[in-house]
């Protein structure tokens, strides 16, 4: 289904009332139609699929990690709807030669970030995709982020920092190969 502009425009007109402004004052007047562009692009991932990225595998004989890091984000928070953003962390350790672009791990979370989320939806339905797609011998992502709904309003802690990961396979297995991967992470 494609954004409904004309809906988004009246509510957040409606909004604007709400809170005491007057959405036709000048430095409002276009605000709904530019929230709406904004809703559009933020929440395109509602309609992508992050396994569709997994579709092209080349064939390369490699059956130990590959592994990519700091790979920054965007989200908004399902509860508030403000963001929240940070760096996720990928790896897998492919089996048969299914291998992908590494760009394409970077396009499933971006994928996956831009909806109404929660930190731990992101990080399994990336982990989830990957063990569908590539059937790997494990994968693990984890992903840090801040939450805006916890820094500017509410308990009100900015700098406190969330950290959700998932594994599969062998990095639930074997301590030792979760522990080299989040050692390359920078975490432990
Ligand atoms: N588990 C989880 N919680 C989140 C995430 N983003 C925001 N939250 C939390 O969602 C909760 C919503 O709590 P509620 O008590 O329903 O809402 P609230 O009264 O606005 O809560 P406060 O933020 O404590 O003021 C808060 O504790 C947020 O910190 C997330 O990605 N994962
Ligand atoms: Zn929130």
């Amino acid at each position: 289904m494609q954004v409904d502009h004309q809906k988004i425009e009246q509510a957040v007109r409606m909004i604007l009332e709400a809170i005491g402004e007057d959405p036709n004052r000048e430095g409002l007047i276009d605000t709904p139609k530019r929230v709406a562009r904004m809703y559009e692009e933020i929440f395109a991932g509602l309609k992508q699929n992050p396994e569709d990225y997994f579709s092209v595998i080349f064939s390369e004989d490699h059956e130990e990690l590959v592994l990519v890091k700091d790979i920054p984000f965007f989200s908004t928070c399902e509860h508030h709807l403000v963001p929240f953003f940070g760096k996720a962390h990928v790896g897998y350790i492919p089996r048969g030669g299914r291998v992908v672009g590494l760009s394409k791990l970077a396009r499933a979370v971006e994928a996956v970030a831009r909806r109404p989320q929660l930190q731990e939806r992101i990080t399994a339905t990336v982990a989830d995709a990957i063990m569908t797609k590539l059937d790997p011998h494990g994968v693990i992502v984890v992903v840090e982020a801040e939450h805006m709904c916890m820094t500017m309003r509410g308990v009100k802690k900015p700098g406190s920092k969330t950290i959700t990961s998932a594994v599969r396979g062998v990095f639930a297995e074997d301590p030792a190969s979760r522990a080299e991967a989040l050692s390359l992470m920078g975490l432990k």
